[in-house]
């Protein structure tokens, strides 16, 4: 039975919270949603994390979505909870991580929590309660352009005061330094009661003692670099096997529009065969424009078996469609139906690995899949690893990349973990 269980805002969150889980000794597995949580597929697992599409959803559907995640993982016996939101912090003025965590703090119940976006094994870290990106303060980074949640505030404190009921209060890294004992008096204080504490972290040492010092709560929020100080039941967990074999057909899939994910575009367009979405193309007829797709990338995998084609969204600031005219399908649904739909053609087809590049992309795509649950297999990287599906469509290892993690040849290299 379960111990652990976790409810990530979006799917390649899900995979990286999982993939940290596995190497800190849980078994995990990844369900699509609460449905897919169910006791008979969640047995024996040490830790569940419930994949939801929930980060840029409307407050009220992100909320709903997170305590189904939270019954669901209940009822499969677990006892202890971590909310995975992006490390990056990506959210509006509205939400989502806020009203999640206060539905979580009333549903568990909890009366505290801490708030840890830091994961330096990609780059962000939390120092006076600013997130940091590569160094960066978040609102000067690339974050600053995202399509759906640019990011204009480094403080986190700030950016999540609008969002939740409960007092924020903020733990420095000087208490973190202090020790287990030492951050875990100042995280029980009595005058924290009902807060969320937003907690200073720059290494990976300090992740631990932050992990340490919560061990007690029973929820805890945060980005993955949490989860490195947890030990669970089983070290050298296994990982699951590949579902596919060398030389299958493969694809790589990148509908995000984030810094990383274009210059790895950049890069792949000069090793793989490639082709970017046609907006317009796409407006004037969806389906005919996802066949054309399919037939290039079909085309491809006959001409140069082994270069996985590549078919992506942005590979220019200059790509990204800000504004929707009167009654026009905004930008990012039109392409994030267009991956998922090529996704589904070209599995049907036959692929038994696709490479998704990109979070909310990541959740359409295996959605349409009809996938239930993933097993986590080989690491790609710092939060990225390959994963067998299983649903409706079974036998298919998928990597759900998030937007800005990755090395720059990614998209040519990642292929090498399955081997
Ligand atoms: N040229 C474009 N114009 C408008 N929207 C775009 C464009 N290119 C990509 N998008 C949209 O931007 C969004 C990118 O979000 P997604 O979560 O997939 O990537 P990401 O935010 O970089 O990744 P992550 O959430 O893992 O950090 C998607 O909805 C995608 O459809
Ligand atoms: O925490 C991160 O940055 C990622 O797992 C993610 O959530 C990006 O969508």
């Amino acid at each position: 039975m379960p111990v652990l269980g976790a409810l990530a805002d979006d799917f390649t969150g899900a995979t990286d919270l999982a993939t940290a889980l596995v190497s800190r000794g849980f078994r995990t597995v990844v369900a699509v949603g609460a449905d897919a949580a169910t006791p008979e597929r969640t047995a024996d697992a040490d830790a569940v994390v419930v994949a939801l599409k929930s980060r840029t959803a409307p407050v009220p559907e992100a909320v709903a979505d997170s305590l189904a995640a939270f019954r669901a993982l209940r009822a499969a016996g677990c006892r202890r909870y971590y909310f995975k939101f992006c490390s990056t912090f990506d959210s509006t003025p509205d939400g989502n991580i806020g009203p999640v965590a206060d539905a979580l703090l009333d549903a568990v119940p909890a009366d505290r929590t801490v708030v840890v976006p830091a994961f330096p094994a990609t780059g962000r870290t939390v120092r006076d309660g600013l997130l940091y990106v590569h160094g960066e303060p978040l609102d000067r980074s690339p974050m600053r352009h995202h399509p759906l949640t640019p990011m204009t505030d480094a403080s986190v404190v700030r950016l999540l005061r609008p969002q939740t009921r409960h007092p924020v209060r903020h733990v420095p890294l000087d208490t973190v330094r202090a020790g287990t004992a030492a951050l875990r008096a100042a995280l029980d204080d009595p005058a924290g009661a009902g807060t969320l504490a937003v907690v200073d972290a720059v290494t990976d040492a300090d992740l631990r003692t932050v992990s340490a010092a919560t061990a007690h709560l029973p929820l805890v929020t945060g980005a993955s670099g949490l989860a490195l100080g947890l030990t669970g039941p089983r070290p050298g967990a296994a990982r699951s096997a590949a579902a596919s074999r060398a030389g299958d057909p493969a694809a790589v899939l990148s509908g995000s529009a984030s810094a990383a994910t274009r210059a790895q575009v950049a890069h792949a367009r000069t090793h793989l065969p490639h082709r970017a979405l046609d907006l317009a193309a796409l407006r004037a007829d969806p389906g005919a424009a996802v066949a054309a797709l399919t037939d290039f990338v079909r085309e491809q995998w006959r001409r140069r078996p082994g270069a996985p084609p590549l078919v992506y969204a942005s590979a220019d600031p200059a790509d990204v469609e800000r504004h929707t005219s009167a009654g026009a399908v905004p930008a990012a649904v039109l392409l994030e139906r267009a991956l998922a739909d090529l996704a589904v053609a070209l599995v049907d087809h036959g692929a038994r690995r696709l490479l998704v590049a990109g979070g909310e992309t990541s959740g359409a795509v295996v959605t349409a899949l009809g996938v239930r649950t993933l097993a986590i297999g080989a690491p790609v990287g710092a939060g990225i690893t390959w994963a067998r599906a299983d649903g409706e469509r079974s036998g298919v290892d998928l990597a759900l990349k998030s937007g800005n993690f990755g090395d720059t040849d990614i998209f040519t290299t990642a292929w090498d973990a399955l081997a």
